[in-house]
């Protein structure tokens, strides 16, 4: 179980304006589950994200089985989580074969054949077999995003942390890395996942994390957390809902503000 507790994070030293980014977070979440970190621009998701994976200073705590992941060796922590940023355009020519398997770095002194395995099943279920020898400066954004879904599903990290994951990919792979990603969770895996997409976090993800100004709005399941109010007050969009097969489907109507 991932556990969150008063998780803030503020910027600004003794003589600098200071800025909170986020306050006092506190949120628990079960194992195998895919949970959405919604929110409108700079509420926040970034942040969070950033913080769980330990790239982001912040106070209180973050616990996974009784791990306080902030307070883990780096090596003992990359076992634990893998993490994909925002953006991340790697500097290298690396092969994606390569890049995909920077993913198994963390378990570099295992039997070789397991970690081979590991990258080509992680390229087969992204689609990036195909471009394995092509070096990853040559990739269309959606190509290299599927690169680098590739490389965080080679880990075997149990918990997967991945800031928008399907920014920049058609219909077709959001879709198919939705799909994945759930299948991850299902198989054991917790995942916190940034997404913009409303429709596909309440397709796909178990339970939905609102985040709005920095601060933690609602947590639950995306009944709950996607209603005409949220919509209203924290996206500033008025929208109806319509349940259509149990999955709420927006249908906008204006804009409130911008
Ligand atoms: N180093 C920094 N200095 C000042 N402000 C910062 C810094 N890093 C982040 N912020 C601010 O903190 C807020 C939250 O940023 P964050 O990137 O977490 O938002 P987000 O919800 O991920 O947004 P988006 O949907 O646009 O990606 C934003 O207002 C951002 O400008």
């Amino acid at each position: 179980m991932l556990k969150m507790q008063n998780l803030s994070v503020q910027l600004g030293g003794l003589l600098q304006r200071k800025a909170k980014l986020l306050e006092d977070i506190s949120c628990e979440i079960a194992q195998r589950q895919l949970v959405g970190v919604i929110g409108p621009n700079g509420a926040g998701k970034s942040t969070l994200l950033k913080s769980v994976a330990g790239i982001q200073a912040f106070t209180g705590s973050v616990r996974f089985f009784d791990k306080d992941l902030a307070k883990l060796p780096v090596a003992a922590r990359a076992r634990q989580l893998a993490y994909l940023p925002q953006a991340e355009v790697p500097a290298w020519q690396l092969s994606v074969r390569d890049l995909v398997s920077i993913g198994r770095l963390p378990w570099r002194g295992e039997a070789e054949d397991k970690s081979v395995a590991r990258v080509a099943a992680a390229m087969d279920k992204t689609d990036s077999a195909a471009l394995a020898e092509r070096t990853v400066d040559t990739l269309s954004g959606g190509e290299l995003k599927r690169v680098q879904v590739a490389r965080l599903l080679a880990s075997s990290a149990p918990l997967l942390v991945a800031d928008e994951p399907i920014a920049a990919l058609d219909l077709a792979h959001q879709w198919q890395v939705m799909e994945l990603l759930r299948r991850e969770a299902r198989a054991g895996r917790t995942l916190l996942v940034a997404i913009h997409d409303l429709a596909l976090a309440a397709r796909f993800c178990d339970r939905l994390l609102l985040l709005d100004r920095g601060r933690l709005h609602g947590f639950g399941t995306p009944q709950q957390i996607l209603n005409e109010e949220n919509l209203a007050n924290v996206f500033g969009v008025d929208a109806a809902l319509r349940n259509i097969d149990g999955v709420p489907v927006l249908m906008h109507r204006g804009l409130r503000s911008v």
